[in-house]
């Protein structure tokens, strides 16, 4: 992983900062680098996702935001590619919460998600990694979850347990807008960035709703459908962006199907992207 986040090419000439990217991400060599003991590392505290992206925004950098599934291959890999995209500069990671009926996701994530639930993967596995590893990962985590497991473990619970571990943000691409208040309060209550998804098809008006109601970042969903690499991303990401900078300053990140240096180039903002099928 390490050596093929460095082999990627240098950032591009921004001419439309601070629009940012998601990008399905694993490893296609898995990394060598070994760290130190976690006893041995000294806590890093990491910056919020909001806080991150006004970083970036005083460099004129836009983010690069990697998701891999957790547990996919196992969680011990998860850790360690954790501590590898934050070594090599991935500005926020998104974790996902392997669920087994993942609506969005297209045949790699879902592939993913299987093999992690068939090996045994569960939240609370999944956050007893965590509570080890954020505090030696310096770049804020997003936790990737539909809305159900949320539900499952009750809402107060869920967001407290969360914030206990360290991560900074949720992602919940399936939250109706009609029920992100109550999401919302415990987040906020949490200190916790609640990321909101809009896309293509959602009227304007909903749209301005869920910038409003967002935190950390606004989710721009390039594509209808579901997740994976897109041969090109539709032009009419570019009006979207305009749509929704127009009813806020909040920061955007593009996700869906980003899966090489043309859909950046379309847009022309800064992305590496490595593109890679699961384990
Ligand atoms: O199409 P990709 O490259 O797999 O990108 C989605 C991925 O970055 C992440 O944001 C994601 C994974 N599953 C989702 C479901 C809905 C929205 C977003 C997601």
């Amino acid at each position: 992983m390490a050596a093929a986040l460095k082999s990627t090419p240098p950032s591009l000439q921004l001419n439309r900062p601070e629009t940012h990217f998601l990008v399905r991400l694993k490893p296609t060599i898995v990394s060598t680098r070994r760290f130190a003991p976690m006893a041995s590392l000294t806590a890093i505290r990491s910056l919020g996702i909001g806080e991150t992206f006004s970083n970036l925004k005083k460099q004129g950098k836009v983010a690069l935001i990697p998701f891999i599934t957790a547990g996919d291959p196992d969680l011990k890999t998860t850790a360690e590619a954790l501590k590898v995209l934050d070594a090599c500069g991935c500005d926020i990671i998104e974790l996902g919460v392997p669920y087994s009926d993942p609506l969005a996701d297209g045949p790699v994530i879902q592939a993913a998600a299987t093999r992690s639930l068939a090996r045994g993967t569960n939240f609370e596995a999944i956050t007893s990694m965590l509570k080890e590893v954020v505090p030696l990962v310096s770049c804020p985590i997003a936790l990737f979850t539909y809305y159900n497991p949320i539900l499952k473990r009750g809402i107060g619970k869920f967001m407290s347990t969360v914030k206990d571990i360290g991560v900074h943000g949720l992602v919940v691409p399936d939250v109706p807008l009609e029920e992100t208040g109550v999401l919302r309060k415990e987040a906020v209550k949490n200190k916790l960035e609640l990321v909101l998804l809009t896309t293509p098809t959602t009227p304007t008006e909903r749209m301005k709703a869920i910038v409003e109601a967002a935190d950390g970042f606004v989710y721009l969903v390039s594509s209808v459908g579901v997740t994976g690499a897109r041969a090109s991303i539709s032009d009419r990401v570019q009006t979207l962006l305009r749509d929704i900078k127009e009813s806020t300053t909040k920061p955007v990140a593009v996700g869906f199907g980003i899966s090489k240096p043309e859909h950046v180039k379309q847009h022309g903002v800064l992305m590496v992207s490595l593109l890679v099928v699961p384990w």
